[in-house]
């Protein structure tokens, strides 16, 4: 399926000197670690189940790992940047049924307006855009050889369910690359619990262990279902079309898979776990996480239904912008909350900056330049970042206007950081 449209980001001198490390919490790693080197890099991020979109956990999400890919693309290096859709899944039947509408339908409209929220933030698309239903071609034929290499089998009935879902064996799938816990580092009772809570079945009977994830549900009436050759037919479970569609597109092992922390595990856990089963290769050389963004002392989440969503603040005549000043402000890795405050400050903030513009010189220029990109370097440091800019906006200019070097320090802002002054 198709992206969205590239915002304009403007060509910038490299800032050679900062390019020399980009330091990036490593989920997994449990440490920081310089993802700078080379002269390109590969990105997955996985992308939403379309509904409810695009609330400001998402938003944030997002913009954390175009941060990302924005610093590489300054500092001189090719990206290859992959995200999918989860267009069909438990969530997405689930609320389609609820709300009377085609679950078709309802994941069309919802990655619509996720398309045009990120349009409006100015967050850079991925190279390749793809659906979990356009990946099911060609993740059937790795579930079916999972199976014949005995890392996958079949769960026979059991509590009123058909016969024939497919599983993933996590102890016969074990490897060099790749052993349950590597990803996450999370002991039992904690794997239980989360594998539980997101779209696990532990306690279904005829599995070899309770953590074993779905790789093929079966057909069930009512649900959408698809040719799986060996299979039967039926659907995906979640996580292998991750596997399939990064592996389709991306080095094997690709320099960072992003997402939220909530996807720790299960979700990356195995979409590692499947990728590496038969390839024997990593997933990816890091795992980053975003932290989880809240609303009145909650996680924002569909369940709990207190979302604030970009497509609301923006029908309401809010700038994009200062949404995107908002999320900037914020570490990446930091749980939050949205408040309406934020946004004011961040209109404050954003116009301090538009008003100093002008009477910047040359030397401000060179010094702020290389500041944001060295801040940004720093594990994402945006919040610096942003405090770089009220201490310029706040200081008196040190000489005469140079209109040339606001015209590079604009651009230098909106390349970085995707911000338009
Ligand atoms: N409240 C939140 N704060 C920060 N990030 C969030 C929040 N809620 C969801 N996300 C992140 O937003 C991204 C999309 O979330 S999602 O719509 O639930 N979809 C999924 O997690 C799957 N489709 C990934 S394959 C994920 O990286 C998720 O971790
Ligand atoms: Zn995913």
């Amino acid at each position: 399926m198709h992206a969205w449209p590239m915002p304009d980001v403007p060509a910038v001198a490299p800032q050679q000197d900062q390019a020399a490390s980009l330091l990036i919490h490593d989920s997994s790693a449990h440490r920081d670690v310089d993802v700078a080197a080379g002269t390109s890099a590969s990105l997955y991020v996985c992308g939403i189940t379309p509904y409810d979109a695009t609330h400001m956990g998402h938003a944030a999400t997002y913009v954390a790992f175009d941060t990302l890919n924005r610093w590489w693309r300054v500092t001189g290096r090719h990206v290859a940047y992959v995200q999918n859709v989860t267009d069909v899944d438990d969530p997405l039947l689930e609320r389609a049924a609820a709300r009377g509408v085609d679950w078709r339908d309802l994941a069309a409209s919802q990655t619509d307006l996720f398309r045009t929220d990120m349009e409006a933030l100015r967050v850079i698309p991925p190279d390749h855009y793809v659906g979990a239903v356009e990946s099911i071609d060609w993740l059937v034929p790795v579930v079916e050889q999972m199976l014949e290499a005995g890392i996958a089998y079949r769960v026979t009935g059991g509590a009123g369910e058909p016969d024939g879902d497919v599983y993933f064996d996590t102890a016969a799938a074990a490897n060099d690359a790749w052993r349950l816990g590597s990803i996450s580092g999370y002991d039992a009772a904690t794997m239980d619990a989360f594998f539980a809570e997101r779209g696990g079945d532990p306690g279904r009977p005829g599995k070899r262990h309770a953590l074993d994830p779905l790789l093929w549900r079966v057909a069930r009436d009512g649900e959408p279902t698809w040719e799986g050759g060996r299979l039967g037919t039926g659907r995906p479970g979640w996580h292998i079309e991750c596997s399939v569609i990064a592996r389709r597109f991306l080095p094997a092992p690709f320099t960072v898979q992003g997402g939220g922390s909530d996807l720790i595990f299960p979700h990356h856990e195995f979409s590692a776990g499947h990728a590496s089963a038969l390839d024997g290769a990593p997933l990816a050389e890091h795992f980053v996480h975003t932290g989880m963004v809240g609303l009145d002392g909650e996680k924002m989440s569909k369940s709990k239904g207190n979302l604030v969503l970009v497509s609301e603040l923006r029908a309401a005549g809010e700038d994009p912008a200062n949404i995107r000043t908002v999320l900037l402000g914020q570490h990446y890795r930091d749980e939050w909350f949205w408040t309406d405050d934020l946004l004011a400050t961040a209109r404050e903030r954003r116009a301090r900056w538009m008003d100093r513009l002008p009477l910047t010189t040359a030397a401000e220029t060179a010094d702020l330049s290389a500041r944001l990109v060295s801040l940004v370097g720093r594990d994402l440091d945006t919040p610096a970042a942003l405090d770089a800019l009220d201490l310029w906006a706040s200081t008196e200019p040190s000489g005469e206007p140079d209109l040339t070097a606001a015209r590079e320090l604009a651009d230098l802002i909106d390349a970085l950081l995707g911000l338009v002054l």
